[in-house]
């Protein structure tokens, strides 16, 4: 396998610059550009030399991981060398000048890794969500998932499968011999409609998993002008939005990211909601809609001061209203008729702000009540899981068919199964009939 190298660390210039090597020639490599080989593991401080000349390029940390103790199972080392310009140039010339090495492809390391054994793909799923992970919650679950914390569940939910179908295949086997009960197979369909059950649930709470990997979908809906881009950059704390007092100002979607106690939010802002004769606000209020539908939670915004009508928006979301504004209502207004989860604010001058602020807060941890133990937080993940699922369930109901066919279909939910993780059921059959009969005769 080729030896492939990276500069793992990030931008330059920078204190340091780490390089990772992987591959077969990885330790033959270390031994012409350090002097004396460092023992395995150990940081050792080295100068670095280009072998075709004798020049110092850089005083290095060195580290050398011999195969199969590495990251991706190879032969590995690591270079730690100063994180200037120049330096790093100059040893991404030399080790490209080693033959059979070359500079590695987005994801090789990992993939490698993935080949080798040393990850399987949800492992690998969550070590790329956890270089991305922006918010604590978002951090804590690619932690758990890279650090296979779902190896058990799923490696309980395969062997009850396989235990499934042996129990099928020694009945098929020994039907004729008079000591093997009639239909053992029975006595598995209980324990794989329970395990349908987990599934399910487990199912069921993906989209939590999802919600922690892509944020909280916050949409803000409202007339023209009520204040939606005012609002939006109240949050951002910043002026993302441009705000004016003509009505129609916004037309694209426009999207920050917010970090709510550890929980990612993405906050939506809209055009005004109208009937509009210009074709560009028109694909605006198009848009909004759109979003509004797949929202996870809708902020209306109202400005009071002209009317309290509400917008209609076709979304199942929960919905905060703000009566925005209150500046200019006057003390007259009667602010006992406000429903649970209305609020009235001035956004612009800041009153009455925190009551909405914690109502929102407490809607956000209720939205990620359950994450932190979510197994599914993927859409491919849940996809095979959906697939597994499926077939667990045809075995269960076609209950007319021959067994072999409902044990197939078992097969194929494994199969599914194994998708998940990356590793395809193979055909192992195990020991399981001959632990579970005294056949031996
Ligand atoms: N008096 C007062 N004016 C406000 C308040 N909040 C926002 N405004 C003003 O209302 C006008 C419209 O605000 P925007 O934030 O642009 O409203 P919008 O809903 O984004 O408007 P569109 O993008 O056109 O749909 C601006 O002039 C704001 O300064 C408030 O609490 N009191
Ligand atoms: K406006
Ligand atoms: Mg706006």
């Amino acid at each position: 396998m080729t030896t492939i190298f990276a500069l793992s660390s990030g931008a330059v210039p920078a204190g340091v610059a780490v390089f990772r090597l992987s591959g077969s020639k990885a330790l033959e490599i270390a031994g012409q550009i350090v002097e004396s080989p460092p023992k395995p593991r150990m940081a050792s401080l080295r100068y670095l030399k280009d072998p075709r000349n004798g020049d110092v390029i850089d005083q290095v940390l060195i580290l050398t991981f011999p195969g199969p103790s590495s990251f991706t199972g190879e032969d590995c080392v690591e270079l730690h060398c100063h994180g200037g310009r120049a330096v790093v140039s100059a040893v991404i010339e030399l080790l490209s000048s080693f033959e059979d090495c070359r500079l590695a492809e987005a994801g090789e390391f990992s993939r490698r890794a993935f080949e080798n054994g040393k990850m399987d793909l949800m492992e690998v799923e969550g070590l790329a969500d956890l270089i991305h992970a922006e918010t604590d919650q978002q951090r804590r679950q690619a932690i758990r998932q890279a650090s296979g914390h779902h190896r058990e569940q799923l490696g309980s939910w395969r062997d009850t499968l396989l235990y499934g179908r042996s129990m099928i295949e020694a009945e098929l086997d020994f039907a004729d011999e008079e000591d093997v009960p009639g239909s053992v197979s029975d006595v598995i369909w209980p324990k794989i409609s329970a395990l349908k059950s987990e599934m399910e649930q487990h199912l069921s709470q993906a989209r939590s998993g999802e919600r922690v990997r892509e944020g909280l979908q916050v949409v803000l809906v409202g007339h023209p002008n009520a204040g939606k881009s005012s609002l939006l950059n109240w949050f951002a704390k910043r002026d993302v939005a441009i705000v004016t007092e003509e009505a129609g100002t916004t037309r694209d979607l426009l999207e920050v990211h917010l970090d709510i106690e550890g929980y990612p939010v993405v906050l939506v802002d809209t055009a005004g909601l109208r009937d509009a004769e210009n074709l560009v606000e028109k694909e605006g209020i198009r848009r909004a809609l759109d979003r509004s539908r797949v929202a996870d939670l809708l902020i209306e915004i109202v400005d009071s001061s002209q009317t309290v009508d509400r917008v209609v928006v076709e979304s199942e979301a929960d919905r905060l209203v703000l009566f925005n504004k209150e500046d200019r209502v006057g003390s007259e207004r009667n602010l006992s008729n406000l429903k649970e989860g209305s609020f009235s604010v001035s956004i612009k001058h800041e009153t009455g702000m925190q009551d909405f602020y914690d109502s929102f807060v407490k809607h956000i941890e209720k939205s990620f009540m359950g994450a932190e133990n979510v197994l599914i937080t993927q859409k491919r993940q849940a996809d095979a899981l959906a697939l597994c699922v499926d077939y667990v369930e045809k075995a269960l109901i076609y209950s007319d068919l021959p067994i072999e066919i409902r044990s197939e279909f078992l097969r194929m939910a494994g199969e599914e199964l194994g998708k998940i993780t990356g590793q395809i059921d193979v055909e192992e059959m195990l020991g399981v009939i001959f632990s579970q009969f005294c056949v031996g005769k």
